[in-house]
């Protein structure tokens, strides 16, 4: 078993989106990572759903995840999900209707994700991991592609991974930021199971390299 790759396309070249899309596709990621953010949550403002649904009507198999990185996401949900979102994530420190978000993402028939910042602890979204597909874990403050990793926030990982055990639950744990072969590895070993790499995957030299070197880099059993 290994890491699930969900490359980010905030890093890649946006005119030559199709093919870059295509190149890590062939080399094993399953996931297509998606950042939208507002000016307003976060300082950087980046693409909307028509980028989605172009991306969706492409005709790539790749899970589209989307990483909501804006205010009152409740406003929105239902646009991403019409337009092919298949995993759409809200962050916890977004609204204060975390499960009204989380409800909506499901009745709209996507896969629902609940989002922490570095500043967040796990104690708040223990309310909500009951109805979740997903938790994204977010290893640098969101906003900007090339940060540095946190490693601290490895610790979160595994007690999400240790809530999932003794609550019989079955959600997905996702890092975001400063993924990169060597960083993955003790991350994957708390229980990442899906990682989010952007500038290390689109480094505009190889990115199928990339993405099956962190593919190699998991190539292990946990428990
Ligand atoms: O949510 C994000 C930043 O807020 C991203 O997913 C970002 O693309 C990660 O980039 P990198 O892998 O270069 O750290
Ligand atoms: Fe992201």
């Amino acid at each position: 078993m290994s890491v699930i790759v969900a490359p980010s396309i905030l890093a890649a070249d946006y005119l030559n989106l199709g093919e870059q899309i295509k190149l890590v596709e062939n080399a094993g990621a399953k996931y297509l990572h998606i950042d939208i953010m507002d000016g307003d949550f976060v300082p950087s403002i980046s693409y909307g759903p028509d980028w989605v649904k172009q991306i969706k009507a492409s005709g790539s198999k790749l899970t589209l995840d989307v990483h909501l990185m804006v205010n009152h996401p409740e406003k929105i949900v239902d646009t991403f999900a019409e337009a092919g979102a298949d995993i759409i994530g809200v962050h916890v420190e977004a609204t204060p209707h975390i499960h009204r978000a989380l409800q909506m993402i499901k009745n709209a028939g996507a896969r629902a994700e609940v989002v922490i910042n570095p500043g967040t602890p796990v104690a708040l979204i223990e309310p909500v991991l009951y109805m979740v597909d997903q938790v994204l874990v977010m290893t640098v403050n969101p906003g900007f592609g090339g940060q540095k990793f946190l490693p601290e926030e490895i610790e979160k990982v595994a007690q999400l991974r240790d809530y999932k055990k003794s609550h019989g639950l079955n959600f997905d744990i996702e890092i975001d930021g400063g993924v990169n072969d060597k960083t993955i590895v003790e991350a994957y070993k708390a229980g990442t199971t899906v990682a989010v790499a952007g500038s290390y995957v689109y480094d505009k030299v190889d990115p199928a390299a990339k993405v099956k070197k962190l593919i190699e880099a998991t190539d292990f059993e946990v428990d």
